[in-house]
């Protein structure tokens, strides 16, 4: 079940290329880093890959087959700002359950307590906000993890406690996991190996 990107060009609009040819292959299990500076295209890719932009050239395939376009999406995407991801006017429990059910396992594991369900998003802090972010993109169906700066703006402590539990459920569940950060350190911590876009 390979995660792959087949040549890949992008450019918005009228602006120049960002990239093109891009080939990349994600093995189920592996941690792969993608680097490159600011505006280089990182976010764009990892929308591409998570199907939320379409390449103007190459393809992306799923098991060597097309990305699904209904129902659950195997390649999730989890960003930087979740204040953006989720619905300011649901509670945390209509968001957490929004795509499936998660299990009190992995609520436990990303340090999700119960009082936090019946708040409105603006009454948590970003960590706690993003640990509900991860909790719905880790279906049960997830095959990849599209971590863009994913704890860029959390705390040291929050940082690692999220991070020590992506890994864990990702080796559990052989999940391969893209990451997006601008941390060096991060970056040669978690992956197995690192791709400059
Ligand atoms: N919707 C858009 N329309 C037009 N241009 C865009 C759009 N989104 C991004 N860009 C431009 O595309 C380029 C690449 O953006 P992208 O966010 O993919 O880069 P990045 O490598 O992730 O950058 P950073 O490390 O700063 O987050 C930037 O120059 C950006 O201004």
């Amino acid at each position: 079940m390979q995660l792959k990107a087949n040549d890949i060009g992008f450019r918005y609009e009228n602006g120049p290329w960002l990239f093109r040819g891009v080939n990349l292959c994600i093995e189920p299990g592996e941690v792969v880093g993608i680097a490159g500076p600011s505006g280089r295209g990182k976010t764009t890719l990892c929308r591409i890959l998570s199907s939320y932009e379409t390449p103007l050239e190459g393809s992306v395939t799923f098991n060597d087959a097309p990305l699904p376009d209904k129902g659950y999406h195997p390649v999730q995407m989890v960003l930087q700002h979740p204040e953006k991801a989720v619905n300011s006017r649901w509670k945390m429990h209509s968001i957490l359950n929004e795509g499936y059910h998660p299990d009190e396992e992995l609520l436990e594991i990303l340090g999700i307590e119960q009082e936090w369900l019946t708040r409105w998003p603006h009454e948590l802090s970003g960590g706690e906000l993003q640990r509900f972010c991860v909790a719905r993109a880790l279906g049960p169906n997830t095959r990849f993890l599209i971590a863009d700066e994913m704890t860029t703006m959390l705390d040291a402590i929050t940082q690692a406690q999220i991070w020590q539990a992506v890994m864990e459920i990702a080796q559990k569940r052989e999940m391969g996991i893209i990451v997006v950060t601008h941390e060096a350190k991060l970056m040669q911590r978690l992956c197995d190996r690192v791709i400059e876009l």
